[in-house]
Formats: structure tokens, sequence, C-alpha cells
């Protein structure tokens, strides 16, 4: 244990810091032998060793052995183990949290002293490389301690610096993002079976949301523009949009991703 030097400890191994230590092995950002990731869990450390990274019980040994900490554990998980944290955090290390809603200040005060804290909101899709992460700094940050954070998130994507006070809608649009994305997949996979589809239903719409979403990324128009270009008068999917509306679904929809923002802002005290 005490030969362990490493620059960054993950407090928590679960889905998350996997695809962010996954992207930081690929991209050559960190070797495996400088991450070390604590979680109770064999299985999840298990997963992190294969990878060729340490792997520990206890969060303290990571974090004594550590520069730089990501608190990748649930929300709710911060108060059980902020104690263990209080007892080896340093002035030195740089606390960097990908929990939802907690703000700096607040996981400063769980953990019951003044922390460089560095906040990050990143989404799955950084498992294949195409995430999207907004990053801010607490009060007690100092200039450059987010720059490892902004290449570990580039690595597995787009990363942006945002303000703090932006993170609860950041975290409803494109934290929780891509589970509406899935939602609607769901529901285009449903109607495909319906309409017999059955064996090409997922590639159907896989590749329709991929190409749809690669051409709202590269094209000059809006979303808008590019879904009047999709509908033509008196066509099919004039129908389709035409029963939405009826239904209210750009409200119903843009209603929960606020309520995703809601929720964002209750977990954060
Ligand atoms: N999933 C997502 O899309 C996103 C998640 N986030 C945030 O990322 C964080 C992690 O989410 P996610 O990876 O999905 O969650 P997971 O549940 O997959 O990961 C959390 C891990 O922490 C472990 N854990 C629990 N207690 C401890 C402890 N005392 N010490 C060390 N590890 C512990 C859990 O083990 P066990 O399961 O055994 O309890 C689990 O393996 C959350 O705070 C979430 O808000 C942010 C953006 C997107
Ligand atoms: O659902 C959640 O709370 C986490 C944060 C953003 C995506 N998943």
């Amino acid at each position: 244990m005490n030969q362990l030097q490493c620059r960054l400890a993950f407090v928590g191994a679960g889905n998350m810091a996997e695809a962010i230590a996954r992207a930081a092995i690929d991209k050559g950002v960190l070797q495996p032998s400088q991450i070390v990731a604590a979680d109770p869990s064999a299985e999840r450390r298990d997963v992190f060793a294969g990878l060729g990274m340490h792997a520990v019980e206890t969060l303290g040994e990571a974090v004594a052995a550590s520069e730089q900490v990501m608190l990748s554990v649930k929300p709710q998980t911060l108060a059980k183990v902020a104690g263990e944290l209080s007892a080896v955090l340093t002035d030195d290390h740089i606390v960097i949290s990908i929990m939802a809603g907690l703000r700096a200040a607040k996981i400063e005060q769980a953990i019951g002293r003044s922390l460089r804290v560095v906040r990050v909101m990143p989404n799955t899709p950084m498992l294949v490389g195409q995430g999207m992460s907004a990053i801010a700094t607490g009060e007690h940050a100092r200039a450059g301690d987010d720059e490892l954070t902004m290449k570990l998130f580039a690595a597995g994507g787009r990363a942006i610096r945002v303000d703090e006070s932006q993170m609860d809608g950041i975290t409803a649009v494109s934290g929780s993002g891509p589970a509406y994305v899935f939602y609607l997949a769901e529901a285009m996979e449903q109607a495909a079976r319906d309409l017999g589809l059955g064996e090409h239903a997922e590639l159907l719409v896989a590749q329709t949301l991929q190409g749809a979403a690669k051409l709202l990324a590269e094209s000059p128009d809006t979303a808008a523009d590019l879904r009047r270009k999709v509908t033509s008068p008196g066509g099919t999917t004039e129908a389709a949009i035409k029963h939405l509306d009826e239904h209210s679904a750009l409200d119903t929809i843009a209603a929960a991703v606020k309520a995703a923002a809601a929720r964002s802002k209750e977990l954060g005290g």
C-alpha cells in the first residue's frame, strides 16, 4: 500500500468511472498504473484490475496514494463516505466530482473542510468516445486545477468549461439526455415491431438516430429546419408530427427535461 503512487483515484468504480478510465487509457492521457479505483464490490474491482489499474477495497488507501480524487459514487452515497474522505483528503488534493446535483460548496460542507473541487457532468456516450462533458470549478479551486479534468473528459468526446450555476440545466440536458433518446428509440422499435419489421427494428432505429444526430451536429441548419426538410406537405412525416403536436409532445419533453433540472437542484440540497 505504501508503495502505491497514482495521479488519479476513483472513489466508486461504477459505470461512469469505467467509461472515464477507459477513455483516459485509450487516449494515453494516463497510464493504467497511474490510476487506482476504490469500490467495495470485488466484481467492480476486477473490471478495473483487468484493465491494468490498481483496485482497492477502501477509499482511504486510494485517496492517500493519489494526487487527484474523482468522486464517482452516487450523490446519496456521499454522506456515507464523507467521514472517511475527511480523514484522508488534504489541501494538495484536487477533488473531481461527477455526482449529479451536488454543488462544490455542498461537497465541502459534507466533508467538513474547504476543498479544491472541480465538478463535471459527463454522459454515457463517453463509452464510445462521443461524450458531452461540462466542467465547472468550485470557490476554492485554484487556477489550472481543472487541467487534467479537461484532458480526461476531452479524451472521451467534447468537454466545455461552464459556470457552476449552469450545472443543473446541463445535467438535465446532456447528462440525462441520452436516456431521452433511448426512450425515443424504444418507442420507435416498438412501432417497427408492430409494423412487422421485427428483425430490422434495431438497425433501422439505431442508424436513423445516428444519421440524424450527425446531420444535426454537422449541418448549419437548426433542428427545426432539418425537421421541416423531412416533412413533405401532405406526406407521411406530417401525419406523424400532427399526431405528436395533438398530444403536446414538444411541451411534454421540454417539461421532462425541466423536471430533471429540478431534481438535480433538489439533490444539491
Ligand atoms: N450514469 C450516468 O449517465 C451519469 C452518472 N453521473 C453521476 O456519476 C455517478 C456514478 O454514477 P454511475 O457510474 O452510473 O453509478 P454506479 O452505481 O454504476 O457507480 C457507483 C459505484 O460506487 C460504488 N460504491 C458504493 N459505495 C461505495 C464506497 N463506500 N466506496 C467506494 N465505492 C462505493 C458502487 O458500488 P455498489 O453498486 O456496490 O453500491 C458502484 O460500483 C453518480 O453520482 C451520478 O450522478 C453523471 C453523469 C452521467
Ligand atoms: O440520473 C442521474 O441522476 C444521473 C445524472 C445524469 C445522468 N444520470
